[in-house]
């Protein structure tokens, strides 16, 4: 077996809007969201085997080797293509879990990009971005590799540019599952069915740049509290479906000065906006 390992990183994202303009009648929420990658990665390294085995080395607490999204991608991968290869994982975490930031998502896309190189199946981006979303909504924007527009339920992206920028995030330390909070968006906000089956959104949430964030803030008060710390400074947001909430500034001095005077009461981080995805135009 070669116990080589190569190094691959998976960037975290951030949401800077997400409207919600409608739900599919399978229960999928369709978007417009603008997502922007960051300079904070979790490490994938991944060493071939001639086997066909997919072994996940270190599982994360709570999370079964079977479900992790590096092994389902893996596996997907492996059987799309028929390779009779396999290959051992390592996943070095630093993106938390259940904060919006697209962890989970990011790795699998990872694993996607990087494995169709080294087991050389030679799919198209566009190829491997139709296998990713079969294994969550966010993960075809990671293949894509560019700071983009996405509509649809994530999979309808345009590229855009980005500004050079800084952010204080803020881990409000809870993890928030998606599929409830989407649930509980439904159940406040939607109004009745169209003629093609397509609920649609009260006109009022079209307002807030991230639509999900006031049910987010009601279920959990530290959201809530982590939005108000950063309004002393800006105009805050919420990333995704939380629970990360971050602000955006336009030095890394500014960043750094906002952060540690939040720091005592909260956890977090000052992080880069990338202009690109680290693996984009390298594997
Ligand atoms: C909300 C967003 C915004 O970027 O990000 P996160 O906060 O999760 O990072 C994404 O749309 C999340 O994408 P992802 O985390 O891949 O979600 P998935 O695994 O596909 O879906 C989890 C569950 O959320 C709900 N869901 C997800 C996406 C969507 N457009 N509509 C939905 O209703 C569904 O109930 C689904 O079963
Ligand atoms: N490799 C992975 N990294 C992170 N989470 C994973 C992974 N594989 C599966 N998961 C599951 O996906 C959930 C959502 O993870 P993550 O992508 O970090 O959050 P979010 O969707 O809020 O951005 C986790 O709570 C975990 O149960």
């Amino acid at each position: 077996m070669n116990e080589n390992y190569l190094a691959f990183a998976a960037p975290a994202k951030l949401n800077l809007s997400l409207h919600i303009v409608g739900k599919r009648a399978d229960g999928y929420h369709l978007l417009d969201t603008v997502f922007r990658f960051i300079d904070l990665a979790d490490t994938i390294e991944l060493a071939v085997r001639d086997d066909g085995e997919i072994v996940l080395v270190n599982p994360l607490p709570g999370v079964p080797a079977e479900s992790d999204l590096t092994v389902r991608a893996a596996r997907l991968l492996q059987q799309y293509s028929g390779s009779t290869l396999g290959v051992n994982i390592r996943v070095s975490k630093r993106i938390p879990m259940g904060g919006g930031l697209g962890g989970g998502s990011s790795d699998a896309a990872t694993v996607l990009l990087a494995l169709n190189r080294l087991w050389q199946t030679v799919l198209t981006r566009a190829q491997l971005m139709v296998l990713g979303l079969q294994l969550g909504a966010d993960v075809p924007v990671f293949i894509f590799g560019r700071n983009a527009r996405a509509t649809g339920i994530g999979e309808e992206l345009s590229e855009i540019k980005a500004l050079p920028a800084w952010y204080v995030v803020l881990h409000p330390g809870v993890n928030v599952p998606t599929a409830e909070v989407f649930k509980t968006f439904s159940q406040k906000v939607l109004t009745g069915q169209d003629e093609v089956g397509i609920m649609r959104i009260l006109k009022t949430t079209q307002q807030q740049r991230n639509a999900l964030q006031q049910v987010v803030c009601e279920m959990y008060p530290a959201v809530s509290e982590a939005v108000s710390e950063l309004s002393k400074y800006g105009s805050p947001l919420m990333t995704g479906s939380g629970s990360c909430v971050f602000l955006e500034c336009q030095s890394e001095s500014q960043a750094n000065r906002i952060y540690t005077a939040v720091s005592a009461r909260f956890n977090g981080f000052v992080t880069r906006g990338l202009s690109q995805h680290p693996l984009y135009d390298k594997v």
